[in-house]
Protein backbone atom coordinates (compact mmCIF):
# COMPACT_ATOMS: atom_id res chain seq x y z
CA UNK A 1 0.00 0.00 0.00
CA UNK A 2 1.34 3.63 -0.59
CA UNK A 3 1.81 6.13 2.00
CA UNK A 4 -0.66 8.50 2.91
CA UNK A 5 -1.15 11.38 5.31
CA UNK A 6 -4.00 13.50 6.59
CA UNK A 7 -3.25 16.93 7.46
CA UNK A 8 -5.68 19.19 8.97
CA UNK A 9 -5.26 22.84 9.32
CA UNK A 10 -5.07 22.91 13.06
CA UNK A 11 -1.78 21.82 12.28
CA UNK A 12 -2.12 17.86 13.14
CA UNK A 13 -0.34 15.62 10.47
CA UNK A 14 -1.40 12.36 10.63
CA UNK A 15 0.55 9.58 8.65
CA UNK A 16 -1.24 6.19 7.34
CA UNK A 17 -1.15 3.62 4.63
CA UNK A 18 -3.57 4.74 0.95
CA UNK A 19 -6.01 3.32 -0.86
CA UNK A 20 -8.06 3.91 -3.66
CA UNK A 21 -6.66 7.06 -5.68
CA UNK A 22 -3.50 8.55 -5.67
CA UNK A 23 -4.55 12.23 -5.35
CA UNK A 24 -4.96 14.76 -2.38
CA UNK A 25 -8.50 16.36 -1.88
CA UNK A 26 -9.44 18.97 0.35
CA UNK A 27 -13.11 19.26 2.26
CA UNK A 28 -14.14 19.41 6.11
CA UNK A 29 -13.41 16.42 8.30
CA UNK A 30 -16.53 14.94 10.11
CA UNK A 31 -16.95 11.69 11.93
CA UNK A 32 -19.96 9.04 10.88
CA UNK A 33 -20.40 6.83 13.56
CA UNK A 34 -22.63 4.19 12.10
CA UNK A 35 -21.29 0.60 11.77
CA UNK A 36 -22.31 0.21 8.48
CA UNK A 37 -23.32 1.93 5.10
CA UNK A 38 -20.22 3.27 3.48
CA UNK A 39 -21.38 2.59 0.24
CA UNK A 40 -24.92 4.89 0.64
CA UNK A 41 -22.85 7.44 2.81
CA UNK A 42 -20.04 7.72 0.08
CA UNK A 43 -21.86 8.35 -2.49
CA UNK A 44 -25.21 10.72 -0.49
CA UNK A 45 -24.12 14.44 -2.42
CA UNK A 46 -24.97 15.61 1.06
CA UNK A 47 -21.32 14.38 1.68
CA UNK A 48 -20.11 16.82 -0.99
CA UNK A 49 -17.19 18.87 0.17
CA UNK A 50 -16.59 16.38 3.37
CA UNK A 51 -13.85 13.99 4.26
CA UNK A 52 -15.66 11.31 5.74
CA UNK A 53 -14.57 9.42 8.68
CA UNK A 54 -16.11 6.52 9.80
CA UNK A 55 -15.67 5.27 13.52
CA UNK A 56 -16.28 1.63 13.28
CA UNK A 57 -12.76 0.21 13.14
CA UNK A 58 -13.05 -2.18 10.27
CA UNK A 59 -14.46 -1.09 7.38
CA UNK A 60 -15.14 -2.58 3.81
CA UNK A 61 -16.50 -6.21 4.59
CA UNK A 62 -19.38 -6.75 2.71
CA UNK A 63 -17.80 -4.87 -0.55
CA UNK A 64 -19.56 -2.86 -2.65
CA UNK A 65 -22.63 -3.14 -5.14
CA UNK A 66 -23.73 -0.27 -6.70
CA UNK A 67 -27.19 -1.07 -5.58
CA UNK A 68 -26.44 0.85 -2.91
CA UNK A 69 -25.44 4.14 -4.53
CA UNK A 70 -27.10 7.44 -3.21
CA UNK A 71 -26.62 9.14 -6.32
CA UNK A 72 -24.39 8.58 -9.66
CA UNK A 73 -21.18 7.48 -7.82
CA UNK A 74 -19.03 8.94 -4.50
CA UNK A 75 -19.54 12.06 -3.37
CA UNK A 76 -17.30 12.56 -0.55
CA UNK A 77 -13.72 14.24 -1.26
CA UNK A 78 -12.11 11.26 0.85
CA UNK A 79 -12.38 8.47 3.29
CA UNK A 80 -10.44 7.82 6.61
CA UNK A 81 -10.77 4.70 8.25
CA UNK A 82 -8.71 2.38 11.21
CA UNK A 83 -8.81 -0.86 9.30
CA UNK A 84 -9.40 -1.71 5.33
CA UNK A 85 -11.17 -5.03 4.71
CA UNK A 86 -9.23 -5.81 1.49
CA UNK A 87 -11.00 -9.56 0.87
CA UNK A 88 -14.71 -8.56 1.22
CA UNK A 89 -17.09 -11.07 1.76
CA UNK A 90 -21.20 -10.59 0.96
CA UNK A 91 -23.48 -12.63 -1.82
CA UNK A 92 -23.80 -9.22 -3.14
CA UNK A 93 -20.38 -8.15 -3.42
CA UNK A 94 -19.41 -7.02 -6.50
CA UNK A 95 -15.84 -4.21 -6.18
CA UNK A 96 -14.36 -3.49 -3.15
CA UNK A 97 -13.87 -0.56 -1.30
CA UNK A 98 -10.23 0.33 -2.23
CA UNK A 99 -11.03 -0.04 -6.29
CA UNK A 100 -14.78 1.40 -5.69
CA UNK A 101 -13.03 4.87 -4.62
CA UNK A 102 -10.06 4.41 -7.27
CA UNK A 103 -13.11 4.52 -9.87
CA UNK A 104 -13.89 8.11 -8.58
CA UNK A 105 -11.20 9.72 -8.03
CA UNK A 106 -11.15 9.68 -4.57
CA UNK A 107 -8.09 9.31 -2.08
CA UNK A 108 -8.72 6.97 1.12
CA UNK A 109 -6.45 6.62 4.24
CA UNK A 110 -6.85 3.49 6.71
CA UNK A 111 -4.18 2.50 9.63
CA UNK A 112 -5.11 5.83 11.22
CA UNK A 113 -6.73 6.05 15.24
CA UNK A 114 -10.11 7.09 14.39
CA UNK A 115 -11.40 6.90 18.04
CA UNK A 116 -8.55 9.49 19.03
CA UNK A 117 -9.44 11.77 16.13
CA UNK A 118 -13.28 11.36 16.39
CA UNK A 119 -12.83 12.68 20.58
CA UNK A 120 -10.08 15.83 19.48
CA UNK A 121 -13.37 16.59 16.99
CA UNK A 122 -15.86 16.48 19.64
CA UNK A 123 -13.68 18.65 21.66
CA UNK A 124 -12.70 21.50 19.41
CA UNK A 125 -15.02 21.12 15.96
CA UNK A 126 -15.25 19.81 12.69
CA UNK A 127 -11.82 20.71 11.03
CA UNK A 128 -10.93 21.86 7.49
CA UNK A 129 -7.88 19.16 6.17
CA UNK A 130 -6.49 17.38 2.97
CA UNK A 131 -5.75 13.18 2.47
CA UNK A 132 -2.78 13.06 0.27
CA UNK A 133 -0.79 10.19 -1.28
CA UNK A 134 1.04 12.53 -3.39
CA UNK A 135 4.91 14.06 -2.48
CA UNK A 136 3.68 17.15 -0.97
CA UNK A 137 5.18 18.24 2.05
CA UNK A 138 3.47 18.60 5.64
CA UNK A 139 4.65 22.43 5.47
CA UNK A 140 3.32 23.29 1.97
CA UNK A 141 0.17 20.92 2.53
CA UNK A 142 -0.87 22.39 5.39
CA UNK A 143 -0.79 25.94 3.94
CA UNK A 144 -3.11 24.81 1.30
CA UNK A 145 -5.22 23.68 3.55
CA UNK A 146 -5.13 26.67 5.76
CA UNK A 147 -6.29 28.68 2.76
CA UNK A 148 -9.17 26.42 1.32
CA UNK A 149 -12.37 28.02 1.43
CA UNK A 150 -14.29 26.93 4.66
CA UNK A 151 -17.63 25.17 4.09
CA UNK A 152 -19.82 27.87 4.26
CA UNK A 153 -18.23 29.94 1.44
CA UNK A 154 -18.95 27.04 -1.07
CA UNK A 155 -21.92 26.84 -3.40
CA UNK A 156 -22.00 22.92 -3.11
CA UNK A 157 -25.61 22.39 -4.31
CA UNK A 158 -24.72 23.79 -7.62
CA UNK A 159 -22.26 21.01 -8.05
CA UNK A 160 -24.76 18.09 -7.21
CA UNK A 161 -28.05 19.07 -8.55
CA UNK A 162 -29.58 17.60 -11.80
CA UNK A 163 -28.56 20.00 -14.85
CA UNK A 164 -32.22 19.12 -16.16
CA UNK A 165 -35.46 17.58 -15.55
CA UNK A 166 -35.91 13.71 -14.70
CA UNK A 167 -38.92 11.47 -14.54
CA UNK A 168 -39.34 8.89 -12.10
CA UNK A 169 -42.12 5.57 -11.87
CA UNK A 170 -45.79 5.93 -12.51
CA UNK A 171 -49.34 7.27 -10.62
CA UNK A 172 -52.13 9.10 -10.13
CA UNK A 173 -50.53 12.06 -7.99
CA UNK A 174 -47.21 13.92 -9.05
CA UNK A 175 -44.29 15.16 -6.29
CA UNK A 176 -42.06 17.81 -7.76
CA UNK A 177 -38.91 17.44 -5.89
CA UNK A 178 -36.37 20.11 -5.87
CA UNK A 179 -32.59 18.52 -6.28
CA UNK A 180 -30.65 19.51 -3.63
CA UNK A 181 -28.44 16.48 -3.98
CA UNK A 182 -31.16 14.11 -4.00
CA UNK A 183 -30.69 10.55 -2.27
CA UNK A 184 -32.17 7.98 -4.60
CA UNK A 185 -33.72 6.51 -1.75
CA UNK A 186 -36.40 9.19 -1.19
CA UNK A 187 -37.33 9.07 -4.79
CA UNK A 188 -37.75 5.43 -4.48
CA UNK A 189 -39.47 6.23 -1.53
CA UNK A 190 -41.92 7.70 -3.53
CA UNK A 191 -42.10 5.51 -6.87
CA UNK A 192 -43.13 3.04 -4.24
CA UNK A 193 -46.21 4.35 -3.20
CA UNK A 194 -46.91 4.90 -7.04
CA UNK A 195 -46.05 8.57 -7.14
CA UNK A 196 -44.77 10.29 -10.00
CA UNK A 197 -41.59 11.87 -9.16
CA UNK A 198 -40.69 14.83 -11.18
CA UNK A 199 -36.57 15.86 -10.26
CA UNK A 200 -36.12 19.77 -11.16
CA UNK A 201 -32.66 21.39 -10.70
CA UNK A 202 -32.62 23.30 -7.23
CA UNK A 203 -33.25 26.69 -9.23
CA UNK A 204 -36.33 25.82 -11.33
CA UNK A 205 -38.64 28.63 -10.73
CA UNK A 206 -41.96 28.73 -9.14
CA UNK A 207 -43.89 29.15 -12.56
CA UNK A 208 -41.74 26.43 -14.44
CA UNK A 209 -42.80 24.19 -10.95
CA UNK A 210 -46.49 24.62 -11.15
CA UNK A 211 -46.16 24.37 -15.13
CA UNK A 212 -45.99 20.36 -14.17
CA UNK A 213 -49.40 20.80 -11.92
CA UNK A 214 -47.75 18.93 -9.39
CA UNK A 215 -49.97 17.70 -5.72
CA UNK A 216 -46.71 18.65 -3.67
CA UNK A 217 -43.16 19.88 -3.39
CA UNK A 218 -40.33 18.32 -1.62
CA UNK A 219 -37.05 20.34 -1.02
CA UNK A 220 -34.31 17.30 -0.58
CA UNK A 221 -31.36 17.13 1.37
CA UNK A 222 -27.80 18.36 0.32
CA UNK A 223 -24.34 19.81 0.95
CA UNK A 224 -23.14 22.65 2.79
CA UNK A 225 -24.81 25.90 4.27
CA UNK A 226 -28.37 26.06 3.99
CA UNK A 227 -28.05 30.14 4.03
CA UNK A 228 -26.01 30.00 0.35
CA UNK A 229 -29.48 28.58 -1.10
CA UNK A 230 -31.03 31.88 -1.37
CA UNK A 231 -33.00 30.95 -4.80
CA UNK A 232 -34.45 28.12 -2.90
CA UNK A 233 -35.67 29.70 0.30
CA UNK A 234 -37.13 32.24 -2.20
CA UNK A 235 -39.17 29.18 -4.40
CA UNK A 236 -40.05 28.30 -0.97
CA UNK A 237 -41.82 31.10 0.09
CA UNK A 238 -43.80 31.92 -3.23
CA UNK A 239 -45.19 28.14 -3.31
CA UNK A 240 -46.22 27.88 0.41
CA UNK A 241 -49.89 29.00 -0.12
CA UNK A 242 -49.97 27.19 -3.54
CA UNK A 243 -48.83 23.34 -2.71
CA UNK A 244 -48.20 21.28 0.37
CA UNK A 245 -44.46 21.12 0.80
CA UNK A 246 -42.58 18.81 2.68
CA UNK A 247 -38.08 19.16 3.42
CA UNK A 248 -35.85 16.37 4.92
CA UNK A 249 -32.47 17.53 5.90
CA UNK A 250 -31.39 20.54 3.71
CA UNK A 251 -34.68 20.60 2.53
CA UNK A 252 -36.02 21.25 6.40
CA UNK A 253 -33.26 23.95 6.92
CA UNK A 254 -34.97 25.96 3.71
CA UNK A 255 -38.17 25.73 4.95
CA UNK A 256 -37.31 27.01 8.47
CA UNK A 257 -35.36 29.56 7.07
CA UNK A 258 -37.91 30.88 4.49
CA UNK A 259 -40.16 30.98 7.69
CA UNK A 260 -38.25 33.49 9.80
CA UNK A 261 -35.87 31.05 11.44
CA UNK A 262 -32.07 31.13 11.85
CA UNK A 263 -29.56 28.62 11.02
CA UNK A 264 -26.31 27.74 13.28
CA UNK A 265 -23.19 25.96 12.45
CA UNK A 266 -23.32 22.67 14.88
CA UNK A 267 -19.83 21.94 16.22
CA UNK A 268 -19.39 18.80 15.06
CA UNK A 269 -23.01 17.62 13.66
CA UNK A 270 -25.48 14.62 13.70
CA UNK A 271 -23.60 12.08 11.31
CA UNK A 272 -24.72 8.20 12.26
CA UNK A 273 -27.46 5.81 12.00
CA UNK A 274 -28.75 5.74 16.03
CA UNK A 275 -29.75 9.50 17.00
CA UNK A 276 -32.91 9.19 19.14
CA UNK A 277 -35.80 11.36 18.10
CA UNK A 278 -38.61 12.12 19.99
CA UNK A 279 -42.01 13.31 18.46
CA UNK A 280 -43.40 15.84 21.00
CA UNK A 281 -46.99 15.06 20.11
CA UNK A 282 -47.37 11.43 20.33
CA UNK A 283 -43.78 11.14 22.83
CA UNK A 284 -42.74 8.77 20.71
CA UNK A 285 -39.08 8.22 20.47
CA UNK A 286 -37.42 6.81 16.84
CA UNK A 287 -33.95 5.90 15.99
CA UNK A 288 -32.78 7.66 12.93
CA UNK A 289 -30.33 8.20 10.41
CA UNK A 290 -28.65 11.32 10.17
CA UNK A 291 -25.94 13.31 8.01
CA UNK A 292 -25.82 16.79 8.84
CA UNK A 293 -23.67 19.89 10.16
CA UNK A 294 -26.06 22.55 10.39
CA UNK A 295 -29.09 23.39 12.70
CA UNK A 296 -32.35 24.98 12.81
CA UNK A 297 -32.99 27.80 15.49
CA UNK A 298 -36.73 29.16 16.38
CA UNK A 299 -36.51 31.29 19.26
CA UNK A 300 -39.32 33.08 18.49
CA UNK A 301 -43.13 31.82 18.81
CA UNK A 302 -44.31 34.43 16.49
CA UNK A 303 -43.23 32.42 13.75
CA UNK A 304 -45.29 30.76 11.37
CA UNK A 305 -43.63 27.54 12.34
CA UNK A 306 -43.76 25.29 15.28
CA UNK A 307 -41.60 22.38 16.76
CA UNK A 308 -42.99 18.84 16.00
CA UNK A 309 -39.74 17.07 17.04
CA UNK A 310 -36.56 16.84 18.81
CA UNK A 311 -33.35 15.02 19.06
CA UNK A 312 -32.80 13.31 22.22
CA UNK A 313 -28.99 14.10 22.62
CA UNK A 314 -28.58 17.30 22.53
CA UNK A 315 -32.39 18.61 22.45
CA UNK A 316 -32.24 20.46 18.70
CA UNK A 317 -34.73 20.87 16.91
CA UNK A 318 -35.12 17.61 14.32
CA UNK A 319 -39.34 18.37 13.11
CA UNK A 320 -41.52 21.79 12.18
CA UNK A 321 -44.46 22.03 10.52
CA UNK A 322 -46.30 25.71 9.43
CA UNK A 323 -49.27 26.43 11.65
CA UNK A 324 -51.64 26.92 9.09
CA UNK A 325 -50.40 25.45 5.77
CA UNK A 326 -49.69 21.95 4.50
CA UNK A 327 -46.23 22.20 4.99
CA UNK A 328 -43.71 20.18 7.08
CA UNK A 329 -40.19 19.02 7.27
CA UNK A 330 -37.14 16.74 9.25
CA UNK A 331 -34.00 16.84 10.10
CA UNK A 332 -33.09 13.37 9.57
CA UNK A 333 -33.33 10.90 6.59
CA UNK A 334 -36.72 8.84 6.82
CA UNK A 335 -35.90 7.09 3.48
CA UNK A 336 -32.59 5.59 5.69
CA UNK A 337 -30.22 4.46 3.01
CA UNK A 338 -28.05 3.58 5.24
CA UNK A 339 -29.78 3.95 8.46
CA UNK A 340 -33.13 2.53 10.57
CA UNK A 341 -36.22 2.24 8.93
CA UNK A 342 -38.06 3.60 12.31
CA UNK A 343 -39.66 6.81 10.61
CA UNK A 344 -40.61 5.42 6.86
CA UNK A 345 -44.11 6.21 8.12
CA UNK A 346 -43.29 9.72 7.24
CA UNK A 347 -43.69 9.02 3.45
CA UNK A 348 -47.25 7.79 4.15
CA UNK A 349 -47.93 10.69 5.71
CA UNK A 350 -46.24 12.88 2.87
CA UNK A 351 -48.72 11.23 0.98
CA UNK A 352 -51.75 11.00 2.82
CA UNK A 353 -51.50 15.42 3.27
CA UNK A 354 -50.91 15.26 -0.71
CA UNK A 355 -54.04 13.43 -1.76
CA UNK A 356 -56.29 15.43 0.76
CA UNK A 357 -55.33 18.62 -0.66
N1 LIG B 1 -28.03 15.75 4.65
C1 LIG B 1 -28.29 17.04 4.45
O1 LIG B 1 -29.20 17.42 3.72
C2 LIG B 1 -27.35 18.03 5.10
C3 LIG B 1 -27.90 19.40 5.23
C4 LIG B 1 -26.83 20.49 5.41
N2 LIG B 1 -25.93 20.52 4.30
C5 LIG B 1 -26.07 20.26 6.71
O2 LIG B 1 -24.96 19.83 6.68
O3 LIG B 1 -26.60 20.50 7.77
Amino acid sequence: MMEAKLVLEDGTVIHGKGFGSETTKFGELIFCTSMTGYVESLTDPSYKGHILMMTYPLIGNYGVNPEWYQSDGIKAEGLVIRELCQQPSHYACESNLSKFLEDYGIPGICEVDTRALTIKIRKIGSLKGAISTEDISDKELLSMVREYPDITEIDLVDEVSTKKPKFFGEGNRTLVILDCGVKRNIIRSFVERKTQVILLPYHAAPTEILEYDPDAVLVSNGPGDPRRVKNVIYTIKKLSNKLPIFGICLGHQLISLAFGAKIFKMKFGHRGSNHPVKDIESGEVYITSQNHGFAVDISSSDLPIEITQINLNDGTIEGIKHKELPILSVQYHPEAGPGPYDTRWLFDKFIKIMDEY
